[in-house]
Order: structure tokens, then sequence, then C-alpha cells
């Protein structure tokens, strides 16, 4: 849907953006994270036909980004890290107004509001002033906004920030309903563990570079050393514990104080699911939990060794 190949953008002397290359396919949702001044916003606002390029090249759908910039617009829908203030303009007035500079017309933008404010849970506040709203609900609302002409790629810089665990939830829940309609999205966050449960690929952005890039599985397990399984074995624990030290990958195996068994493993996940498979076939095992390093750890790694702020 979107390939990005070799993107630089330079402010002045100081580079933002130092050749960065990536892909994101259609109905995919794509998290870019990384630290303040990382370059997610500029590499956004690029993408979104809001930023000139220094050099690379970008592709929507195929085609040169830059090659029919109204056309690609009308594919792309941007969220801003902030907006504005409207005095005295009503939720549904607010749509109007952007669906008119989109160039569409009045009389088919307003068929669209009542679903657009349902879908983002503001079916009933369409009559109320924008500033009386909270938080969570001008966001909800800019989201709407974006989505006023239908676009198929949504770009959506740090939704989530300021918003209460609750409002996470439900821009969480309404993202990945507007993923079931087949749109693809690409978001920035520092909310990390909400990426890791949203996104289902991932590039990590570190002093305008992006050292880790894939799909949100196989970035975790790029990124992890080895992985502590708890497992529960019903009964014969000591032939049971012979057995996972002898294993491929298994690195040691320790009992905790509920008497389940702590292995370290250092295989990737196809690896696990075959350890699993064969421990189940000679034992009762009741449980097997491979306890994942979240994204918040992975990051204030990467961002340690890279040097970054995190
Ligand atoms: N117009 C500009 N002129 C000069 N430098 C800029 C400009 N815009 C951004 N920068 C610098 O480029 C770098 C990347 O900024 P950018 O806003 O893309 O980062 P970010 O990852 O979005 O950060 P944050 O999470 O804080 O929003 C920063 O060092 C920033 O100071």
């Amino acid at each position: 849907m979107f390939k990005i190949e070799n993107l630089v953008k330079n402010y002045g002397n100081f580079t933002a953006v130092n050749d960065i290359s990536f892909e994101i396919e259609k109905g995919s949702i794509f998290g870019l994270i990384g630290p303040n001044g990382a370059g997610k916003t500029t590499t956004m606002r690029i993408m979104a036909t809001l930023l000139t390029k220094t050099s690379g090249n970008i592709f929507l759908g195929g085609q040169d980004l830059y090659k029919d910039i109204k056309e690609s617009r009308k594919m792309l829908g941007y969220m801003p890290d902030f907006f504005g203030v409207y005095d005295d303009l009503r939720v549904s007035e607010y749509l109007e107004f952007y669906g008119e500079a989109y160039g569409l017309n009045l009389i088919d933008v307003r068929k669209v509001i009542p679903d657009l404010l349902e879908l983002v849970g503001l079916g009933h506040k369409r009559d109320d002033f924008v500033n009386n709203l909270s938080r969570g609900m001008k966001q909800r609302l800019c989201l709407a906004r974006t989505l006023i002409h239908q676009p198929e790629v949504l770009i959506l810089d740090e939704p989530a920030s300021g918003l209460d665990p609750r409002a996470r939830v439900e821009l969480r829940n309404i993202l990945k309903e507007l993923q079931k309609m087949g749109k693809t999205i690409i978001i920035s966050s520092h909310i990390l563990l909400e990426l890791s449960q949203l996104c289902t690929h991932v590039g990590i952005i570190v002093d305008g570079k992006m050292p880790i890039i894939g799909p949100m599985d196989k970035v975790l397990s790029q990124v992890q050393g080895n992985t502590l399984v708890q497992i529960k074995v019903l009964e014969d624990l000591e032939r049971a514990k012979l057995w996972l030290l002898e294993q491929h990958k298994v690195v040691n195996v320790d009992i905790n104080n509920l008497g389940d068994f702590e292995v370290t493993f250092s295989g990737d996940e196809r690896e696990m699911a075959v350890l699993l498979k064969e421990m189940a076939e000679k034992f009762l095992v009741l449980s097997f939990n491979p306890q994942r390093q979240n994204l918040e750890e992975i990051f204030m790694e990467l961002t340690e060794v890279n040097g970054g702020e995190g």
C-alpha cells in the first residue's frame, strides 16, 4: 500500500530522517514508535504530502505519491498530533467544515455525518459545541474528521496522547473496527504497550533511523533474548524436569514456589510450540505460558543502546 525507499529529510544542516525504508501492507496497522524527536512526525507528515522530502521515493498504491498529489490526498486521512480550537462551532458543523475543505458536496457530507459520529461514539453529541467536549471526545471527533472523505489510509500522529486508560481502550477499539472495514492505519505513539496490542507491524525509529521493522511478533522475538516459559505439569515433576533439560534451546529449568517450571528458552515461537507439543505427548501439561517481554521494556533497551532519550 505504502512503500518508502531511502527517505531523507534535512532541516538545514540537521538530518531528521536518515535513509529510512519500509513497506506497509494494505489492511495492516503499522506502529511507528520512537522517543521524542526521533522523526515520527516528520516521516508521517511527508507520507501525508504535507511536508517535502529531501530525497528518497514514496509510493502509494503503486503510484508515486507526488505524481498527482490531489489523488494521493483523496486516499489519505491525516490526524495531526495537535488540533486547533474552534470557538462557537458545533460537532456537526465542524465535520461539515472539513468536508467542504476536502471539496465534498455539503449534502453528501451531511449524509455521512451520522454514521461517522456513531462510529466514533459521538452520535449523541452532534449538536454540542466542540470546545465543550472532553479531550477523549475531541480526539474521536478529530478521527471522524480524518475519515470524512473516506480515505483508504489513515495516518494518525499520537492519537492516544493525553487520553485516560478508558479513552485509550475506546480509541483502540475504534481503530480495530476501522481495520475490519479495510483501512490501512499508520499510528505513532509513545504508549508502547498499547501498540503491541493493536499493531500488526511495527517500525522502531531512533535518531532518524529505523533499526528494527517487521511484523509485531517477529520484531518481538528479534529483540527478545531468551523467553521465560512457565509450565505447569500435574505429575511426574522430576522426570519432566530431566526431560526438559535435555531439550534443544532449553537453557535452564527452575521450579518456583507454586511448583511450576520456569524454563529459560532461547528458541523462537515455532520452536516453543514444538516443545509444547512434544511435552504434552509425554506429560500432563496443564498450562504453558511464555512470559513475553513487553514492548515498553524492549523500547527502553533499544533506545539506551542507540543513545536515545526513551
Ligand atoms: N521545522 C523544523 N525545523 C528544524 N528542525 C525540526 C523541524 N521539525 C522538526 N525538527 C527536528 O527534527 C527532529 C524530528 O522531529 P519530529 O517532530 O519528527 O520527531 P518526533 O519523533 O515526532 O518527536 P515527538 O515524539 O516529540 O513528537 C527533532 O530533532 C526536531 O527538533
